[in-house]
């Protein structure tokens, strides 16, 4: 049980509420507190109940950052296809402008913040699959417990408005103790039964990575595409996803964890693949593309390993993605780091060329601004950035909705980190649907490109208890 020593918030959001009147729009209050230590994941699943539907989760590889968000304080969000980065840039920086942080603790993921992610191509037809997550959208959540280097904090945001009272003090607070009071039970075990599961068009989606290597080979401008497929699964009961989330948790070790939650579905995922973390000015990005299978005793993984990092095919495949990477940061960044060559991301289920890159952001670069210029990247897209996305909207049957697009969060200091939402899934009750991509280049082969795929449905299909060849 966590208890929080009330000081300031009254007080704050009487102020917040006549702020609101004078500017005539609404106003956010925040107040940060340090806590003893409470699991994030425990917080999350607090949430269940009462605020299903409006949480977040989030843990970095590193573990050296986890937050948990429940409730809506305030919603960002944008239906246009132009500028939706930038939209959405402004209307944080708009409400946080004038906003009331009351907090002596300052460290990026603490404080007011905004979670959420972007579609992957705001042109493509929409079907109802993505129908409760738009082209943009974010959420500053009413509570959230942030996990910082072992430290815990409770950020609460209020969002004032002209016509409230002081019993709004009195709701946040009694929502907030509860939140808190709950026993902090994890969830264990197991997810619901899976009764089923359906590839989705496997033999169409062959055909489309055959017209994507002919279109390859024409000598054009086409250099890499990325196409994914669907595989849609099917349970005995509503999936638990603080259990699932928990099961990815303890399957994918070093992958971002993350969970976001719109009008009842959950986009839940556990990827390897970071798009940008900026601090303060420092820059970190990450190339990976190019998979092979991981060994089943240790010699024959260091064999596949040693195969990987001279493979012709995967070397291409990912060489494009450290160019484009490199040319998107540098109009953005005064410094920008890459190694010569790439090294290898070692995950449960499949194994990738990596290769880490760092950089020092001119004063004027947003975190958004960063999100923007890598997005897609050709790990996800293709290259060059705008044929590869539209030979996708052409070829590929699949609705992308959030997955392979940015996905993280930004606080009030510009301070954030979006991970690309890949090794992912769409939970919709009963119901859900898992996502798989890969770099198509000239010389790629339909039949392995297949098989690839299938070990990148694995790490979502094992923490809901399925397995795939
Ligand atoms: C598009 C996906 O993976 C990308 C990231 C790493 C390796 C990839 C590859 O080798 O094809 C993909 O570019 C996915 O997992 O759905
Ligand atoms: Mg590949």
């Amino acid at each position: 049980m966590v208890t929080i020593h009330e000081t300031e918030l009254k007080e704050k959001i009487l102020l917040g509420i006549t702020k609101a009147g004078e500017l005539n729009r609404p106003i956010l209050v925040s107040e940060v507190n340090k806590v003893e230590p409470t699991e994030p994941l425990a917080f999350f699943n607090n949430g269940n109940e009462a605020f299903f539907g409006e949480r977040f989760y989030w843990k970095n590889p590193e573990g050296s950052l986890n937050i948990a968000g429940v409730g809506i304080a305030a919603q960002l969000s944008s239906e246009q296809a132009e500028g939706r980065f930038s939209k959405i840039d402004r209307k944080w920086k708009q409400l946080i402008q004038d906003s009331i942080v009351s907090t002596p603790h300052h460290a990026p993921g603490i404080g007011p913040l905004m979670f959420g992610g972007f579609s992957f191509d705001p042109l493509k037809e929409k079907t109802a699959l993505w129908s409760k997550y738009p082209e943009a959208l974010f959420h500053v959540p009413r509570f959230m417990l942030t996990m910082v280097d072992g430290d815990v904090y409770v950020t609460t945001n209020v969002l004032c408005t002209k016509h409230d009272d002081v019993s709004l003090f009195y709701k946040v607070v009694a929502e907030r103790d509860s939140l808190l009071k709950e026993d902090e039970h994890l969830a264990v075990g197991k997810t619901a039964p899976l009764k089923g599961m359906t590839e989705i068009k496997p033999a169409e989606w062959k055909k489309s990575v055959t017209e994507a290597i002919r279109q390859l080979n024409m000598e054009g401008l086409l250099k890499k595409v990325v196409l994914a497929r669907e595989l849609r699964l099917f349970f005995d009961k509503k999936v638990e996803t603080g259990t699932l989330l928990q099961n990815l948790e303890s399957e994918q070790k070093t992958s971002f964890i993350f969970s976001f939650e719109s009008g009842g579905d959950s986009f839940i995922g556990a990827s390897p693949e970071r798009l940008v973390q900026k601090h303060g000015k420092s820059v970190q990005s990450a190339c990976l593309a190019g998979s092979f299978p991981r060994g089943k005793t240790d010699t024959e993984d260091r064999q596949l390993s040693s195969q990987l990092l001279n493979d012709e095919k995967n070397l291409a495949e990912h060489q494009y993605v450290v160019d484009m990477i490199r040319n998107a940061l540098e109009g953005a960044c005064e410094q920008v780091k890459i190694p010569d060559k790439p090294s290898l991301m070692k995950i449960r289920d499949i194994q990738h060329l990596f290769t880490p890159v760092e950089g020092v952001a001119l004063d004027t670069t947003s975190l958004l601004d960063l999100v923007e210029r890598l997005h897609p990247t050709p790990a996800l897209g293709g290259l060059p950035k705008q044929l590869a996305v539209e030979t996708i909207r052409e070829l590929e049957e699949l609705d992308r909705g959030f997955y392979a697009a940015p996905i993280g969060w930004m606080d009030y200091a510009g301070n954030g980190e979006f991970a690309v939402a890949i090794r992912s899934g769409l939970i919709q009750g009963q119901e859900a649907s898992l996502f798989a991509g890969c770099g198509v280049v000239a010389n790629s082969d339909v039949e392995s490109e297949y098989v690839e795929t299938r070990l990148k449905f694995r790490p979502m299909l094992s923490a809901l208890g399925g397995t795939i060849e």
